[in-house]
């Protein structure tokens, strides 16, 4: 019997630009299930790594692994199916409705494709993506009308369509209110637990911003992996300290982290 590969296997990766090293032997498996955050400062190479991940750039060195299939042997086309990456700079044109930007997750397409037409099957899963996403009011709402969190939200159901694999999110709380953050970790959450096999890799600065279920952490620093692992095991305040260059002290609270700076007593 063979063992089912895991859902990504990236193996001592390096990627480098114009003489610079972005990426530095970082190697990382996730498997079904396992919920990932990427944490660095400003200029780690986050969000680099998760463009490898998505397929969407080539490392100079190393291998990338989606599902057992290796980036650069098999059709990208095939791969992007098992892979929904969730891209803050969506390029909307036109004032769609939020489901219909949701179906276009089929087409893998901006706007619908002509004479392309959903299936009653795919309406239904579009309408239940909606509502595990907490838009079941605002299905019909024009995009413009949207608030930032309700897009979010949106283009999180949109990636969803295809029933990846692999969830990929580029720093999702980005510009989010207090509510419009906790909404959105809060319908993360519940999308975890509504679909146990799924495998997410989520990319931040700020860890409160982390779900409850995150299982395991890597942090970047300088494009090299300072440490990698649990969730539990990685998240210390000397670790965060190091990876942020800054004396941190980290707490958990009912599942979510927090920081705040290590100030020496008066
Ligand atoms: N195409 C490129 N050519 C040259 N340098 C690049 C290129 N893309 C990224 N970089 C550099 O690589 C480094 C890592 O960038 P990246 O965007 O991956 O970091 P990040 O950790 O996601 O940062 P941030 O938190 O600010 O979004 C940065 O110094 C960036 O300027």
């Amino acid at each position: 019997m063979t063992a089912t590969p895991p859902v990504l296997r990236v193996r001592d990766v390096d990627l480098v630009r114009d003489g610079n090293h972005i990426l530095s032997e970082v190697s990382l498996t996730v498997r079904a299930g396992e919920h990932w955050a990427l944490l660095g400062a400003n200029g780690a190479g986050k969000s680099t790594l998760l463009g490898l991940l998505g397929a969407l750039t080539h490392p100079t060195r190393g291998t990338v692994e989606v599902l057992g299939h290796e980036l650069g042997r098999v059709d990208l086309r095939q791969l992007r199916t098992y892979v929904g990456h969730v891209d803050p700079r969506h390029a909307l044109r036109s004032p769609l409705r939020v489901r219909d930007v949701v179906l276009t997750g089929l087409t893998n397409s901006i706007e619908p494709l002509p004479r392309w037409r959903p299936t009653a099957e795919q309406l239904e899963l579009a309408d239940s993506l909606t509502g595990l996403l907490g838009l079941a009011g605002r299905r019909e709402a024009r995009w413009p009308t949207l608030s930032q969190g309700e897009r979010g939200r949106a283009l999180i159901a949109r990636a969803l369509m295809p029933q990846p694999r692999l969830l990929l999110l580029d720093e999702p709380a980005t510009g989010l209110d207090v509510a419009g953050r906790e909404q959105l970790i809060e319908r993360l959450d519940t999308l975890q637990q509504s679909s146990p096999e799924l495998a997410s890799v989520l990319v931040t600065h700020h860890l409160e911003e982390l779900p409850p279920g995150t299982t395991h952490v890597m942090l970047l620093r300088d494009g090299r992996c300072l440490a990698s692992g649990p969730a539990d095991e990685v998240l210390t305040s000397d670790q965060v300290s190091k990876c942020f260059d800054h004396p941190v002290h980290l707490s958990r609270f009912e599942g979510r982290w927090s920081v705040r700076t290590n100030r020496r007593p008066r």
